[in-house]
């Protein structure tokens, strides 16, 4: 069975993953702790913004007829100063004809007046002991005022279920008032890293062993995909005792997540583990490069995956299966890694009968979107997963692209 393995389509696979999805609870946080999580709600905005009609500057709030013709031929309007509105204050006096008053960015605009002269464009005044303005410029009624619902409406739809709260949204939540937001609950997964070459990272090196790198590339992406590592392991090349940890967190956790051991070496227990899965394997192999030996199933309404044990493939495994998984249980409407087209810089002739999604940065030059191979690609490979912000797709074939050709891009 091991060597016998039908590649599945990334999409297929995709697709085959998502339909088994189920979403997270939700629970009920303050705003200030909520910050990088995921409503659960759809969010509305309760007010009208603004909800007072409003100057927009620092000023005087006028008449515009009272303004017509000033400024030209050098020729000041003079008005009387009433009254002073900071923020946060009613006006007391309608404003009259001949009359202003100072206003600050942000005060509510007083009866009577129909436009907002820029401080800068006046000149304060004393006559007879009275505050006057000199208004150097005519003005048209309606500027420099914010009107009711201008921005958002009452009950307009800002953003839905599955939006992460990000700075934007945060802004938004805290001006309607949103004190405490339903999110989803973090998705509690397990790692469990394969192979008894693995060190502990305080561990000085042995000969032939490695530190388990796998297990802090993995705890980091799911932490940023809204998770969290409730139980890990280092697992030695064991079936039993792999199965035992395994099924002893199972029903505890939202998914699992294991490193290493799905290929078909003579101690790569956990294609055996999956291939005798106590319920539905989706697949085993993928038709892509690096992660083909990629597998997934569930098992007690939780989800498994067995990434690659090398590190670059065991990235790219993540990306793109497990994280789409994770974002459509916190509701995001497309969980899906974005594409999209860029010309490729450089030569990338290395063919595979897979497609290859290749570690890469994007950048912009002379106005054109260009992707470029960060370093060594091989699966083995750690040290270009830091530079990489996309995977660029090098469909199958022989020839791979050449410098200049348009290619997909997935980024990350
Ligand atoms: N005859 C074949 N050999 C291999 C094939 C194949 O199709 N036929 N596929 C290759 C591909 S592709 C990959 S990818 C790897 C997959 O290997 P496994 O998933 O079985 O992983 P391991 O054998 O356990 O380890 C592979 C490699 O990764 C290192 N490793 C493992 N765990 C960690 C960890 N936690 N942190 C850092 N590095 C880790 C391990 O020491 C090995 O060097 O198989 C190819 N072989
Ligand atoms: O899983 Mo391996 O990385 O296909 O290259
Ligand atoms: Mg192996």
């Amino acid at each position: 069975m091991k060597w016998n393995r039908q590649a599945m389509d990334v999409g297929e696979a995709q697709q085959r993953l998502l339909s088994h999805v189920r979403l997270q609870s939700s629970e009920c946080l303050e705003l200030r702790h909520a910050f990088g999580r995921r409503l659960a709600e759809d969010i509305i905005a309760a007010h009208d913004v603004p909800h007072f009609v409003k100057s927009g500057v620092d000023g005087f709030a006028v008449k515009s007829d009272d303004v017509r013709g000033a400024g030209i031929d050098n020729n000041p309007v003079l008005l009387e100063v009433i009254q002073t509105i900071p923020c946060g204050t009613i006006p007391t006096l309608p404003i009259g004809q001949g009359q202003a008053s100072r206003i600050m960015t942000g005060a509510p605009l007083p009866v009577g007046a129909d436009t907002v002269v820029m401080f800068e464009m006046t000149e304060d005044r004393e006559i007879g002991g009275k505050r006057f303005v000199a208004v150097m410029k005519e003005q048209e009624p309606r500027r420099n005022i914010s009107f009711i619902g201008e921005e958002m409406k009452e009950n307009e739809y800002l953003f839905g279920t599955g939006q992460r709260i990000n700075a934007g949204e945060a802004s938004l939540l805290a001006a309607f008032g949103y004190e405490k937001v339903n999110v989803f609950e973090k998705i509690k997964v397990a790692i469990f890293t394969t192979g008894s070459e693995l060190l502990d990272i305080g561990s000085p090196l042995q000969p032939g062993k490695i530190r388990n790198s796998n297990l802090y590339l993995l705890t980091c992406l799911v932490q940023e995909a809204g998770g969290e590592v409730v139980h890990f392991a280092m697992l030695p090349d064991q079936i039993e005792q792999a199965k035992k940890t395994i099924y002893d967190v199972i029903d505890a956790v939202d998914l699992i997540i294991t490193s290493g051991g799905v290929s078909v070496g003579d101690y790569d227990i956990m294609a055996d583990f999956f291939n005798e899965l106590e319920g539905t394997l989706f697949f085993n192999k993928i038709a892509m490069r690096p992660g083909s030996v990629t597998t997934a199933g569930v098992s007690r309404n939780t989800l498994l995956f067995g990434l690659s044990g090398n590190p670059g493939a065991c990235f790219v495994g993540f990306k793109l299966f497990v994280l789409p998984v994770m974002y459509a249980m916190h509701g995001k409407k497309d969980p899906y890694p974005h594409k999209f087209r860029a010309y490729l810089k450089g030569d990338f002739t290395k063919g595979n009968v897979f497609t290859r999604y290749v570690r890469g940065r994007s950048f912009i030059q002379d106005g054109r979107v260009f992707v470029e191979p960060v370093g060594k690609d091989q699966s083995s490979v750690s040290l270009s997963i830091k530079d990489s912000d996309c995977l660029i797709m090098i469909p199958p074939g022989g020839r791979g692209k050449q410098d200049g050709d348009f290619v997909e891009v997935m980024k990350l």
